[in-house]
């Protein structure tokens, strides 16, 4: 069995996969000991190998790796950056620097689709990144994601406080809000459907019709009225990290 890891921000998202590509069981973890602790609780064998993708440093990425050799004894390999893969160049002036969740995103984004695309992944941060038919990533944006816009109206003002539950129920629409939770929540999500509502512009005066939408991330449920035409792939990420990290 292989352990497939995204190593975001905030959070682990973790699946374990058979051989066959068939998944045993997954999810979204926040600290290295809660990943190992859901990896054991997997009823059947443990892991042998794992293969994982971080944006996190170099030295919370040994730390995390150091571990779970600890706990399981498995082989890992990391996906790095490329100039190219799979048939699709990096657009980046310094191809390093482009985060890694958003060169396998977009990797599995121009796999799935075979034409042009758009990948937008909404975390903590919130990306966008356009590849073209020929396979060539013209580039992207980055902006906060609902996480980020939240603590940011939290941090820097005094009466903007609500607890989680009234975050959700505010969601039930997006009229204008009649308390501070109402108006914050729909506030945020609509600077988002604008956000993907100006990447399709991008895309249409790029390459008309002819492009496929992809939106992955954990708050890409926001999203789906907006662009009802868009491809919702929860595990976009994990397709472009088995392409980059291929584990005979
Ligand atoms: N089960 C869940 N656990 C945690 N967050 C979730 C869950 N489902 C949806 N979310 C939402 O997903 C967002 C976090 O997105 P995601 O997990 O894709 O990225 P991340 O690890 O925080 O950061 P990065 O963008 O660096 O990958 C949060 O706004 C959170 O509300
Ligand atoms: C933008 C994030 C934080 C999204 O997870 C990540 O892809 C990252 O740290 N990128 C490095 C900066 C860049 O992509 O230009
Ligand atoms: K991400």
């Amino acid at each position: 069995m292989i352990l497939e890891l995204d190593c975001g921000n905030s959070f682990i998202k973790w699946r374990v996969i058979r051989t066959d590509a068939s998944v045993v069981g997954g999810g979204i973890v926040d600290t290295n000991q809660a990943l190992i602790e859901a990896v054991e609780a997997l009823a059947g064998d443990t892991p042998a190998r794992c293969r994982l993708v971080s944006v996190r440093t170099e030295e919370e990425t040994d730390h995390l790796g150091d571990a779970l050799v600890k706990a399981f004894g498995l082989s890992i390999v990391r996906a790095r950056s490329a100039t190219a893969l799979a048939g699709v160049t990096n657009g980046y002036d310094d191809y390093e620097r482009l985060g890694l969740d958003r060169w396998l995103a977009l990797l599995g984004g121009y796999h799935l689709a075979r034409r042009a695309c758009v990948v937008i992944d909404l975390g903590t941060a919130v990306t966008s990144d356009f590849v073209s038919a020929q396979g060539e990533h013209l580039g992207g944006f980055i902006c906060p994601g609902m996480p980020l816009m939240r603590n940011q109206l939290r941090t820097h003002t005094r009466r903007i406080r609500y607890d989680d539950e009234s975050a959700e129920r505010a969601l039930s629409s997006l009229q204008p809000g009649r308390s501070t939770v109402e108006a914050v929540e729909r506030g945020c999500t609509l600077m988002l459907h604008g956000f993907v509502l100006t990447q399709l512009e991008q895309a249409r005066s790029l390459w008309g019709e002819d492009f496929t939408l992809f939106i992955t991330g954990g708050d890409a449920g926001l999203l789906h009225q907006v662009v009802p035409q868009a491809r919702i792939v929860p595990d976009l990420v994990f397709v472009g990290l088995a392409m980059a990290c291929p584990l005979e």
